[in-house]
């Protein structure tokens, strides 16, 4: 199993645990509101580290994004794999020619 599904699969076996001994279940605690609040400021903590932060920050905020985003997914109970087949539906398909296909 690869590192992203182990950590899905993780997450959604913390979900209902003691939430003082558990940060996913803390956050389920708190909510959906709470959990996509979580996630917007991991990608604004990513984004500053795109800009100035080093390497190393730069790769610590894109493995807190990728656990929120998951953790995210979870909540809202879809499989990360949904999330890898709509990128493997969009191979090979240019992103300036899906644009200008939204706009005819
Ligand atoms: N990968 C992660 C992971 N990445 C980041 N985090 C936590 O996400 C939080 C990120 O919060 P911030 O960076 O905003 O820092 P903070 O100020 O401490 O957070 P807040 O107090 O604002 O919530 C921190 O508490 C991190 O420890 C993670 N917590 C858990 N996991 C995985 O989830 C598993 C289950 O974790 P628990 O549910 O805690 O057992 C772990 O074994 C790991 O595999």
């Amino acid at each position: 199993m690869d590192t992203l599904s182990r950590l899905e699969q993780i997450i959604a076996q913390r979900r209902d645990a003691d939430p003082s001994q558990s940060y996913v279940a803390s956050l389920h605690a708190k909510g959906l509101p709470q959990i996509a609040r979580k996630l917007g400021e991991e990608g604004v903590e990513a984004t500053i580290a795109t800009l100035s932060g080093s390497d190393e920050e730069l790769v610590g905020e894109a493995a807190d994004m990728l656990f929120h985003l998951i953790l995210a997914l979870n909540a809202r109970h879809i499989p990360f794999a949904d999330v890898l087949a709509e990128l493997e539906r969009r191979e090979g398909t240019s992103g300036i020619e899906e644009k200008a296909s939204r706009s005819e």
